[in-house]
């Protein structure tokens, strides 16, 4: 039986492709193998010692300690791509949002409500409406900061709405490179992004190099009156240079799923209650794809979309399964195999992957491995975690 702690509203689609004859799934599991979860922040929370991987329905990983669970050989996994559409979406609603008064202008609307004479409702409306007039986004320049998943396709979709776009991605995966088009001018640096655009949209992780990527110095270098959009994460903006540049009038608006208190109740800023992944498509497919991906890894010891370890895969042809970390260090390898020889277990097939300082490795066995075996695998120096699947 594995046993499958959930955090957050995770969709049924996913859930249901556990089989229940074998998963014990629920908030309320006691010892779990694995958690499930979205947004729900895990530092400062201890984590059970029976915790063999952790899936994060969704992209960002920030909520998450990554670094402390792979020196604990805990598995941690993501959906990439899974919600970027979505996003995709909310941005080019933030894009409008940014351009045209429609919040101020569907406020005023509503003001209206105890008008009960249409002429007189259409007489008001005609003379105020001037107040609510905008810009077209048609003709000009959208500057992507991060081109993975979703920044990829915010730049082709802005494409589609007549735009300019100049994207800045240093680490642009191959992937991401294959979908962008070739249209979106590449930018050699943050700053001449900046300069280059009346709108920016911000599609990075939140991470160290990435907190307060936009900041005071980095705000200055932006057109008169262009217009921020955070669709990544709070962190990655610095709240306070950006309500200074608001109230200077250098920051036309700020559109961003992330609220904070100095943010709200301001005409120019635009605040949405992180709702960026919250369509019934993107909650099924990220759902569909972390359930996968740990049924996977729980029964099989495979690993897809991690965010520390390295992906491993081996065909299963009902061999007993031994899987381990360890430190990516000579001889770790060398003295397990010695393990399994002086235990004469003989070695069907075996496939070793690396991923910075950490290894993983997948080894089918003809006999079943005694619990003794285990244990000396684990006592090998540099070997941080053994299973059998
Ligand atoms: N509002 C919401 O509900 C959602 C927000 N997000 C946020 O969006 C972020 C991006 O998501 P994806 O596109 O799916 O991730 P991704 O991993 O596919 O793309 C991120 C891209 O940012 C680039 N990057 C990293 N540091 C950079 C820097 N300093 N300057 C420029 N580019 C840099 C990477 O090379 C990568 O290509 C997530 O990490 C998450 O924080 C993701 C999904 C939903
Ligand atoms: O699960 C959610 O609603 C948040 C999605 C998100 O922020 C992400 O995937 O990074």
């Amino acid at each position: 039986m594995f046993r499958i702690r959930t955090h957050n509203r995770i969709a049924e689609r996913g859930l249901e492709q556990f089989p229940r004859d074998f998963y014990a799934v629920g908030p309320e599991v006691e010892e779990p193998d694995a958690l499930l979860l979205r947004s729900h922040r895990l530092h400062d929370e201890a984590l059970p010692d029976s915790v063999v991987a952790v899936a994060r329905a969704g992209a960002g990983v920030n909520n998450i300690p990554v670094d402390d669970y792979s020196r604990r050989g805990i598995v941690v996994f993501n959906t990439p791509g899974a919600n970027a559409n979505a996003v995709k979406e909310l941005v080019a609603a933030g894009l409008f949002l940014g351009s045209r008064d429609i919040v101020g202008g569907f406020n005023f609307v509503q003001s209206l409500k105890n008008i009960d004479q249409p002429n007189e409702l259409a007489k008001v409306l005609e003379a105020e409406k001037k107040r609510f007039s905008g810009t077209e986004v048609a003709g000009k320049t959208l500057g992507v900061v991060g081109l993975g998943a979703i920044g990829s396709l915010v730049a082709n979709m802005a494409l589609e709405l007549g735009m300019r776009v100049a994207g800045y991605d240093p680490a642009i995966s191959v992937e991401a490179a294959w979908r962008l088009s070739s249209r979106v001018e590449k930018m050699d640096s943050l700053e001449a992004l900046l300069s280059a655009s009346d709108f920016v949209s911000l599609h990075v992780p939140a991470i160290e190099q990435t907190r307060h990527l936009i900041n005071a110095e980095t705000l200055a270098r932006l057109r008169s009156g262009a217009r921020l959009l955070n669709f990544a994460r709070e962190e990655i903006v610095d709240a306070g240079a950006v309500t200074a540049a608001l109230d200077s009038g250098h920051l036309g608006a700020y559109v961003t799923d992330f609220p904070l208190p100095g943010l709200l109740g301001r005409d120019n800023v635009i605040v949405l209650p992180h709702i960026g992944a919250s369509t019934r498509e993107a909650e099924e497919n990220c759902s569909v794809m972390a359930v996968q991906q740990l049924m996977d890894f729980l029964q099989h010891g495979n690993i897809r979309n991690s965010v520390n370890f390295p992906a491993t895969r081996m065909a299963r042809d009902g061999a007993f399964r031994i899987t381990f970390s360890n430190d990516n260090v000579p001889r770790v390898l060398g003295s397990v195999l010695s393990v399994l020889a002086d235990s004469n277990l003989n070695v069907l097939d075996m496939v070793n992957r690396s991923r910075g300082d950490l290894a993983y490795n997948i080894i089918d066995v003809e006999t079943a491995p005694e619990s003794g075996v285990l244990k000396a695998i684990a006592g090998v120096e540099g070997v941080i975690r053994v299973r059998t699947v």
